[in-house]
């Protein structure tokens, strides 16, 4: 009786810091477009510097709202090897996409991130300038982004991509579009598979924010155990063919892993 009015109490604490945090956010948007990005552009003549900069600039700032979502009580986040991921360099990293909050704690812990981003997101007026000024790449254009992504990954930075291209619907097998596979063919990048679990669901496709999970969510993030890099897929001449096999058995991989958390 005691325990489930605790419960229940908890629950709307957390409906109230999640929407806390989110606001929070959307003025963390609108602060870093209107001022924050706009300063560092005046002080670095660099084009490339700039958006270098701002995507430090975003890397502190997620590290503060994965902080600040944690401290509230909203969500329990745990990372395992946080030194690795902060020493990674030209990875693709390929991550299973259980919830909205999965790209803002991979780029709180890996320095130099590139994302792939949904063209939509290039709309949404709080994220638009962030976008915009780190030079995240869009996925609007298929030629254009092979070319951005093998830059990127030449260039050193980690490129965080999720297979899925969407949020895993809960409940349902996981399902890898090709593209992630077919830039790792093509950039003959390695690859970094990185393992995320969110228990109970919360922020998932298809949920408002403020339905919270019935008890606090553990968000753990990890890396696989097994490499991907390999000639194995490098070797053959048909980078389609590759691609397709590929994404079979990073599906295959992911799914089997998954399976035991
Ligand atoms: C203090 C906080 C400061 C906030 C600054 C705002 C920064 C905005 C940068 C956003 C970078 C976004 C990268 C998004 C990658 C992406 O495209 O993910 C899409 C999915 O996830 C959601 O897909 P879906 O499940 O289909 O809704």
């Amino acid at each position: 009786m005691v325990a489930k009015l605790f419960q229940r109490l908890n629950q709307i604490w957390r409906i109230i810091a999640t929407g806390f945090c989110f606001a929070v956010f959307g003025v963390g948007g609108v602060v870093l477009t209107l001022l924050v990005l706009p300063l560092q552009r005046v002080l670095e003549p660099c084009k490339h510097k700039q958006k270098q900069k701002a995507r430090i600039t975003v890397h502190y700032s997620f590290k503060f709202f994965v902080a600040l979502m944690h401290y509230m009580g909203v969500i329990h986040f745990s990372v395992e090897d946080k030194q690795r991921f902060s020493q990674l360099k030209g990875q693709l990293v390929l991550a299973n996409h259980p919830s909205l909050i999965d790209v803002v704690v991979l780029i709180s812990v890996i320095k130099h991130a590139d994302c792939l981003v949904k063209a939509h997101l290039f709309k949404n007026p709080f994220m638009r300038g962030v976008i915009k000024g780190t030079g995240y790449i869009s996925n609007e254009d298929p030629q254009e982004l092979l070319n951005e992504c093998e830059a990127s990954l030449a260039a050193g930075n980690n490129l965080i991509i999720f297979p899925e291209g969407t949020r895993t619907t809960p409940g349902d097998p996981l399902k890898f579009k090709r593209g992630a596979a077919n830039i790792a063919a093509r950039c003959k990048a390695p690859i970094t598979s990185v393992m995320i679990n969110m228990k109970p669901s919360t922020l998932t496709k298809d949920t408002p924010w403020y339905r919270v999970a019935p008890t606090k969510a553990h968000f753990t993030m990890r890396f696989a155990k097994h490499a991907f890099t390999g000639d194995k897929f490098y070797n053959n001449e048909q980078p389609a063919m590759q691609a397709r096999q590929l994404t079979r058995d990073l599906q295959h991989y992911f799914s089997e892993e998954l399976r035991h958390q």
